[in-house]
């Protein structure tokens, strides 16, 4: 294994970071709850004008150092530790259904209920989202078996649509490992009904070499 786990964080500094995700969590429940309204609404050009310039001032209040593009934020560990801000499982994140993970004998399971704002098909889920759903779920079964790495390779099969506002069940666990090469399968299924595939995903993952992993993760090094 070349990329380092995250380690969890210190004691000294946890009680500051335990309040920053709070934050955060909370202001990624507000910004959902935005863009729900947002993609729901049927309210007329004032209306939107009006909100769209409360919006600006809003956003203008998120002032400060911003984080560089390639930094790690502080608030989450990097591989294997939380991603605030993921669009797939990140509390902070307004993309984000958000997913909550948990481990199993043979990978893990992730819930999440997909919004309108996911839709592809007017009532189901984007494939896209399937696919960024399965590609997180199987590429976190790689860390979490101690190989964390990138996707190379994702195979896509949608056999149903996925049903909107419908509790989902995702799986994604390791199939076998070669060298750098992780194999992982994963499937998308509804949680009341977990017997039938709504989407399956084939995906390879690659471990990078160290100079990679250096080059393309330069806040892993700023960490250590
Ligand atoms: C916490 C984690 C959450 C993760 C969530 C989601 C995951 C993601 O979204 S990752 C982002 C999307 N993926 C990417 O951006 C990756 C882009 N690709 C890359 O940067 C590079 O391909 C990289 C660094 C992964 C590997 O490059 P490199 O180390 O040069 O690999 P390379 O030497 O070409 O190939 C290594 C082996 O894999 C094989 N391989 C390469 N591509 C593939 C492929 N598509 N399918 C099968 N095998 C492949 C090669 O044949 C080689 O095999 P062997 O060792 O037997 O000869």
């Amino acid at each position: 294994m070349h990329i380092p786990l995250a380690e969890p964080p210190a004691a000294a500094g946890a009680e500051h970071l335990e309040q920053q995700q709070a934050a955060i969590t909370r202001l990624g429940h507000e910004l959902r709850a935005l863009v729900e309204a947002t993609v729901r609404t049927a309210a007329s050009a004032d209306t939107l004008h009006r909100v769209a310039d409360g919006v600006r001032h809003v956003t203008g209040q998120l002032t400060g150092r911003r984080r560089a593009r390639t930094e790690i934020p502080e608030v989450d560990g990097f591989p294997g530790g939380p991603r605030m801000y993921s669009p797939v499982v990140g509390a902070g994140s307004p993309l984000a259904p958000p997913v909550r993970i948990t481990p199993t004998d043979d990978g893990l399971i992730g819930h999440c209920t997909l919004g309108i704002a996911h839709e592809g098909p007017p009532g189901y889920g984007h494939g896209g989202m399937s696919a960024m759903l399965l590609d997180e779920l199987m590429g976190q079964a790689c860390t979490a078996a101690g190989t964390p790495g990138l996707t190379v390779s994702l195979q896509m099969r949608y056999h149903q649509p996925i049903p909107l506002e419908t509790p989902l069940r995702i799986v994604g666990r390791v199939t076998g490992t070669d060298k750098r090469k992780i194999f992982a399968a994963g499937t998308i299924t509804t949680q009341a009904d977990p017997s039938t595939d709504l989407v399956t995903a084939d995906a390879v993952f690659i471990t990078p070499d160290p100079d990679r992993t250096r080059a393309l993760f330069p806040g892993l090094e700023e960490e250590a």
